[in-house]
């Protein structure tokens, strides 16, 4: 059991602290620039040679001014603001309510850290440490696992603790790690329940004519060569998906949301509805298969670019959008026992997992179990990128 390697002196109950990883977005117009220059100065997002010279790289500094603009009015378009935060509170409030209940041994606060947008990771680290927290696990809000994502995260975390190492001042608290959940039956559960309620909007005679389009957030093919797990993950969440549904109808794996000029991975979710509406597809779901909940990829992307936009091209199309996960209540379930199951795990089977993958040094991203595991690093936790020169680091 995890609470026997949480200090706990007292009879109070072990202080966990459940650190809710994700991108994040900015709140305003304001937050678009600090955000978007975080992003791009992110080597384990952007790992691109030209990326080589670290903080003294003026390039994305260039690329962020000169994007910000354009990202501000589409944040304008959607409300002014990504509503990742208020989104990623919600359902971490919700989550340490259900987990209570099935932890009672455990007392579980919950706390959001963000990659590039405050509250950032490190501050919330910080905020742990300051509240007395024994234990933190460290939980990815991205389902499927990239170096891009949770690797990032990781690594931003892994720094801030070697930082506070140097400066004298080290975490007392413990760290755990849950990486992924691609097939988490709660997380399949959710995706087909919500599919099933926009499929009944359509005329039961069309029903089964209606193309599931799973978008999710595209790649490099940079990152997809450097042999990321990603894109398999993604995969395997579709066809547990189809599997609950039943097979009921036709679908396709399509990505969005490609940044710039390189070569990224197709098909372009765009590309898709084109063709396969020119091909005679009339009714066609969008399914936000990788995010959590709504933001500019699925309030702006998917409802005004690929809905909105593109019916405007195609009148006859009838292109609907899935419901993000949100607060489904299945999918809260599904966070809750993701975590009831860590706190209960045996940190030891989960230690032995922490194979190296091949292109980086982060154990987190070599073979999987079911595609949901949760890790143990009771004294440490590890660097990824190739800019960690330093292998496995240890914290004891
Ligand atoms: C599974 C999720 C995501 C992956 C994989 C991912 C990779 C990735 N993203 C960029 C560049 C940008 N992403 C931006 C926004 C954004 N990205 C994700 C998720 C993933 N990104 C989310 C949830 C959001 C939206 C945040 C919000 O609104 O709350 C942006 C900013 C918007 C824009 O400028 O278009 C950029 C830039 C890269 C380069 C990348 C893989 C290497
Ligand atoms: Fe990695
Ligand atoms: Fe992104």
């Amino acid at each position: 059991m995890l609470k026997s390697s949480v200090r706990c002196y007292s009879t109070a109950k072990p202080r966990i602290g459940v650190l809710m990883l994700n991108l994040g977005g900015p709140e305003n117009s304001a937050a678009v620039h600090p955000f978007l220059l975080r992003l791009f100065s992110d080597r384990d997002l952007i790992p691109l040679p030209f990326m080589q010279g670290g903080k003294y790289n003026l390039l994305p500094r260039f690329i962020a001014k000169r994007r910000t603009p354009k990202i501000i009015e589409q944040y304008n378009r959607i409300g002014g603001g990504s509503p990742i935060k208020m989104w990623t509170e919600e359902q971490g409030n919700a989550m340490v309510e259900r987990v209570a209940q099935l932890c009672p041994d455990f007392e579980v606060k919950n706390y959001t850290g963000f990659r590039y947008a405050e509250p950032l990771t490190e501050d919330a680290m910080d905020q742990m440490e300051a509240d007395g927290i024994q234990h933190c696990v460290a939980f990815t809000q991205y389902p499927q696992y990239s170096c891009s994502t949770t690797g990032s995260s990781f690594n931003g975390m892994y720094r801030h603790i070697i930082k506070r190492q140097k400066e004298g001042n080290p975490f007392k608290m413990t760290f755990s790690a849950i990486d992924r959940w691609a097939t988490h039956p709660l997380l399949v559960k959710s995706f087909a329940e919500l599919i099933n309620k926009q499929l009944e909007t359509v005329e039961p005679k069309d029903r089964h004519k209606v193309v599931l389009l799973f978008s999710a957030h595209s790649l490099p093919m940079s990152v997809i060569n450097r042999g990321d797990p990603y894109p398999q993950e993604v995969g395997a969440t579709v066809e547990h998906v189809m599997k609950a549904l039943n097979y009921s109808n036709p679908y396709r794996l399509v990505w969005q949301s490609k940044v710039g000029p390189s070569a990224w991975l197709g098909p372009q979710t765009d590309d898709a509805i084109k063709g396969l509406i020119k091909n005679g597809s009339k009714n066609l779901m969008m399914i936000p298969i990788a995010f959590t909940s709504d933001h500019i990829e699925t309030l702006y992307e998917m409802d005004i670019e690929y809905g909105e936009e593109m019916k405007e091209e195609f009148p006859d199309a009838n292109i609907l959008r899935c419901e993000s996960l949100n607060m489904h209540k299945t999918f809260v379930d599904c966070l809750s026992d993701l975590v009831a199951d860590h706190l209960k795990s045996d940190g030891k089977t989960i230690q032995q997992m922490a194979l190296r993958c091949p292109m980086c040094t982060n154990p987190t991203c070599g073979p999987m179990r079911g595609f949901f595991s949760s890790r143990t690093f009771p004294q440490n936790l590890t660097g990824c990128t190739s800019d960690d020169k330093e292998p496995m680091k240890s914290f004891g």
